[in-house]
């Protein structure tokens, strides 16, 4: 017989049926397989309504009841299943979910409401693969899959129903019938297998075993195979393959999940360390011990101990053992090129933002996700209806944290923005919210015949003197303004980077508009923004960006160009730049 190689298979092998029901006992016994029966002891109670569809009810509750058996054996038996089959079988109707009845009430309800019609019904299949490992652990591997047969009753009189409840048929069967039996006078036709409607359906497990055995190479692989046959009136067959269910405790998984809960915890060492200005002692008189930091930088021995230890562990300090002393430590590579304050790529001022910014908003992320608003009020005392215009960003010293944050910032991205793409055509450039000029500064050293303005709000502008290099370039100028009401200074590029996402569409057309009307054909428009994935699962950090954003959003390329196109605007290239933003260039048409 054709199947039989498959049985033969499991010949060896310790394999359980974790069910009571005498009908797939003797379905498997008829097909040869040789097993033991451990009825399981799992309760059918799972919640139907948080299962999409019914077959998925079946395929959990089967799964349940072969795990139950399959983690108490070693225990309870002494003994380690190789092989756990456990099945569900569920009939359903008008949406309803049958199992077996309770009473003879129960019975009555379920077949009138079968009478004269098609139903389904479905048997949920799970396969536990266990693997003992050498520490006495046991893996568990798990395969399932479902099968569908229609079933068509006759119309069923009074008479009829009661003498067949009396009979005492209906009451340990799914839908109140047995098949095989009295109630296989009841049927007009079956689609699909019969055997599935007895409890069991054999052949779609013998194709099941074939997969595992035959084509999966070992039961140990990092894929499982689910088939799934339906029987509409028409046979459809599809076969997918899926990740195996997790069952084990992996470290890596517990490794992602311990990052991600430590993850604040690495950013407040890094914050603290920054504000203390570690970073900045140690480049000035490396080798210090922890006493020492802690002298200068005015805290205790034991506390910048421990911070100094964390910092290594995140690889930002490092650590030289000398004998018989304490420790001394130095700056790392990366703490050398970002860390320190007066660093050409720093990005301290960044991180003074996200200590004192961002972290206060993220610690009321729980009431902005349920108030779907910015929380600049519980933060920072303040109401915030506009960030970059409020009282709370008139406050001098954080309109200059601000502006540092975006200094360094542009000062990061500045050259892979401005690089990425041919702008020769372009003579003038005007950089909207351009704050200090870091980003046009480094587009007029990335082209040479171009020159830009700036145009920010009067109060950045006016600040802007701090922040200007040594080296002043004048192809690079300022105007103040406010790009909503203010004329745009004449150019014949545009320059929105890191500027979008801060709005709602309603006032990113307002800006656009104005720009488009500034804008003859064959102008650019350059944005740069973060690029979400047009499924928007990624990237996190712009996904994580969205959480502390007042009232502005991220969008995906995409989106930006279905902005840019209602203002006359064609997307010309995409770039993504591995940088910290990603850049779009737009010509007017
Ligand atoms: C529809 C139908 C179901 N049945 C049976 C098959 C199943 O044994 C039962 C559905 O109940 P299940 O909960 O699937 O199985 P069970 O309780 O009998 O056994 P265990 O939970 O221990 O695995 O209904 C028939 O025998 N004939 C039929 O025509």
């Amino acid at each position: 017989m054709v199947l039989n190689p498959v049985i033969s298979k499991l010949s060896g092998k310790l394999v359980v049926l974790a069910s009571a029901s005498p009908r797939r006992l003797e379905i498997l016994r008829n097909a040869g397989l040789r097993f033991e029966v451990v009825p399981s002891w799992f309760k059918e109670t799972l919640d139907k309504g948080l299962f999409k569809a019914p077959h998925e009810y079946a395929v959990e509750t089967a799964k349940q009841k072969a795990l139950e058996v399959a983690r108490r054996m070693p225990f309870k038996h002494l003994k380690t299943p190789d092989i756990v089959i456990g099945a569900d079988t569920i009939v359903t109707v008008d949406g309803m979910i049958l199992e077996k009845p309770v009473d003879k009430h129960d019975a009555y309800r379920m077949l009138s409401s079968l009478s004269g019609k098609e139903h389904s019904v479905f048997t949920g299949v799970a396969i536990v693969l266990c693997h003992e490992k050498e520490n006495e652990e046991v893996d568990y591997q798990l395969i399932d899959f479902y099968e569908e047969t229609k079933v068509k009753f006759a119309d069923l009189s009074e008479d009829m129903l009661w003498e067949y409840i009396n009979s005492g048929e209906p009451m340990d069967k799914a839908g109140g019938y047995g098949i095989q039996a009295l109630g296989g006078m009841l049927v007009e036709y079956v689609h699909g297998d019969f055997l599935n409607v007895v409890g069991f359906p054999l052949n779609h497990f013998c194709k099941q075993l074939d997969l595992i055995y035959n084509h999966c190479a070992s039961s140990s692989d990092q894929e499982s195979a689910s088939v799934h046959v339906s029987h509409n009136g028409t046979h459809t067959t599809s076969i997918t393959t899926q990740p195996p269910p997790n069952l084990e405790l992996k470290n890596q998984d517990l490794q992602q999940i311990t990052a991600l809960m430590d993850g604040f915890k690495a950013s407040k060492a890094l914050f603290t360390a920054s504000e203390l200005c570690v970073f900045d002692l140690l480049h000035s008189r490396p080798r210090l011990d922890a006493a020492q930091v802690a002298q200068e930088i005015k805290a205790s021995v034991k506390g910048t101990e421990c911070l100094l230890e964390a910092c290594v562990s995140l690889g930002l300090l490092k650590s030289k053992e000398r004998t018989l002393q304490k420790p001394v430590y130095e700056n790392t590579d990366l703490a050398m090129r970002f860390l320190r304050s007066d660093a050409p790529f720093s990005l301290h001022g960044y991180i003074q933002h996200c200590n004192n910014t961002i972290w206060p908003l993220f610690s009321h992320l729980e009431s902005a996700v349920r108030e779907g608003t910015n929380q600049h009020e519980k933060a920072f005392g303040k109401i915030s209806k506009d960030v970059f215009q409020d009282a709370y960003y008139n406050s001098q010293e954080v309109k200059l944290r601000f502006m540092n944050a975006m200094h360094s910032i542009a000062k990061v991205t500045g050259k892979a923005v401005a690089t990425a793409f041919d702008l020769s055509r372009y003579k003038t450039a005007c950089d909207l919210g351009g704050c200090t000029g870091a980003m046009a500064y480094e587009f007029t050293k990335a082209h040479p015949g171009l020159s830009v303005t700036v145009f920010d709000l009067p109060a950045v502008v006016e600040m802007s003197e701090h922040f200007h290099p040594l080296q002043k370039d004048n192809r690079v100028s300022f105007v103040a303004g406010d790009f909503f009401k203010d004329e745009l200074p004449k150019a014949d590029l545009y320059i929105l980077a890191r500027i979008l996402h801060d709005w709602p569409d309603e006032k990113v057309h307002i800006l656009l508009r104005k720009i488009a009307d500034a804008c003859t054909p064959g102008c650019g428009l350059l944005i740069s923004e973060i690029f979400l994935d047009e499924d928007r699962g990624a990237p996190s950090r712009g996904l994580l960006q969205a959480l502390s954003m007042s009232e502005g959003k991220q969008r995906s390329a995409t989106e930006y160009s279905l902005l840019l196109k209602s203002h006359g605007f064609i997307a010309a290239h995409v770039r993504h730049t591995d940088n910290f933003l990603d850049a779009m260039l737009c010509i007017k048409v």
